[in-house]
């Protein structure tokens, strides 16, 4: 796999789990100032600080945000709190701007990842510089389009790289403002190794009552940071005023999260050992098993063939799915997982069985 530069090897001196905050939106000077004022107060100066400059917005009319008067301001910041900053591009115009006003760390939104030629033309913009970049998800669950503009960093020279998890548009699911899919960072960090996910709990909840969940969650899923919105007055903020939360609540927050250790970094215990040990040997038994109904579905196949059966037999499905799904919930799983296991494989049956079919055919001819 592509080899890349953790986020403790940028050469700007943050380490895991990284806390980046900062408001939304970059609105006025004064915004600025008070917000890094609280966060000195408080004693709650993040590692990185954040801050909109141009905002792609859903609908215009909204506040676009103030543009490269802001960067002037984020400079500030970096003296004032003495730590590095990010800001959102989402052009090639705005990725020269940033280079030129030495923003820290650069960030690609949700609604430019979904666009290769918006994510390649950043990209170019960016050649022959050394800036890290971290790539928001697409707005829709799709890994390829997250890892491939990823890779258009790489393909670049940007070697600094790492991945927000920000959550998905979902047309029915309104509890989050974008649902979280705690598989994707997974499969993320398995296709791409060691591939850091930091997570944006203000973009998934979308309301600051629902932050401190979502951020524990993120580091029971091992994720390896948060990026929070904080402003000092967030009912007044320009933009996601809902989710923004105060210098003073994000300690809170940050106080009350149970941070986890990633177990890569030390090796199992007898204890665990004794227990994984059990889970392979039962894992041997499932695939046995899993192999032994397949043999008769094959057998099952034959005789389809024989007497001109279709492969699919709605009846005897609906049966095995009702039937399988209320054993299983008896039994403590989930009904989800249970009609997802189940469905996954029937496929198969049903492939499997075609395939005798086809094959069949063919010996024919
Ligand atoms: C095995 C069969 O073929 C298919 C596979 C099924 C299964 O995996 O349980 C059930 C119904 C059919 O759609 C069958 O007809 O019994």
């Amino acid at each position: 796999m592509k080899s890349h530069k953790q986020i403790k090897d940028w050469g700007l001196g943050l380490t895991t789990p990284l806390i980046i905050a900062g408001p939304c939106s970059a609105e006025t000077p004064e915004q600025i100032e008070q917000i890094c004022k609280e966060m000195k107060e408080e004693n709650m100066v993040p590692q990185l600080f954040r801050a909109g400059i141009w905002k792609p917005r859903t609908r215009p009319g909204s506040f676009e945000g103030i543009g490269e008067e802001g960067l002037k301001w984020m400079e500030i910041v970096r003296h004032n709190l003495n730590i590095p900053i990010t800001v959102e591009v989402g052009n090639a115009a705005h990725a020269e701007l940033a280079l030129k006003h030495n923003v820290d760390v650069i960030w690609v939104g949700a609604r430019t990842t979904v666009n290769p030629f918006a994510v390649q033309e950043i990209a170019e913009a960016l050649r022959g510089s050394d800036v890290p970049v971290m790539v928001k998800n697409p707005m829709n669950p799709d890994l390829d389009l997250w890892v491939g503009a990823l890779e258009r960093m790489h393909a670049v020279g940007l070697d600094k790289l790492a991945a927000i998890h920000r959550g998905f548009s979902d047309a029915y699911d309104k509890r989050f403002r974008n649902k979280p899919n705690w598989s994707m960072p997974i499969h993320l960090k398995r296709v791409w190794k060691g591939m850091e996910v930091i997570n944006d709990p203000s973009h998934i909840a979308g309301r600051r009552d629902g932050i401190l969940e979502i951020s524990q969650r993120a580091m029971n899923f091992g994720l390896d940071g948060l990026m929070i919105e904080t402003h000092h007055n967030p009912d007044k903020a320009w933009s996601d005023a809902k989710q923004q939360v105060t210098p003073k609540a994000l300690k809170e927050i940050l106080t009350a999260i149970d941070f986890k250790e990633p177990l890569e970094a030390m090796a199992p215990d007898e204890k665990l050992q004794d227990l994984r040990r059990a889970v392979d040997h039962l894992d041997d038994q499932l695939l046995d098993i899993l192999q032994e109904r397949f043999a008769v579905i094959d057998q099952i196949g034959a005789h389809k063939r024989e007497h001109h059966l279709t492969v699919f037999q709605s009846d005897r499905w609906k049966d095995v799915m009702e039937s399988r799904t209320k054993k299983g919930v008896d039994k403590h799983l989930s009904e989800k997982f249970m009609k997802e296991l189940l469905y996954c494989i029937h496929e198969e049956s049903v492939k499997r069985q075609e395939k005798q079919l086809r094959e069949a055919e063919a010996l024919k001819k």
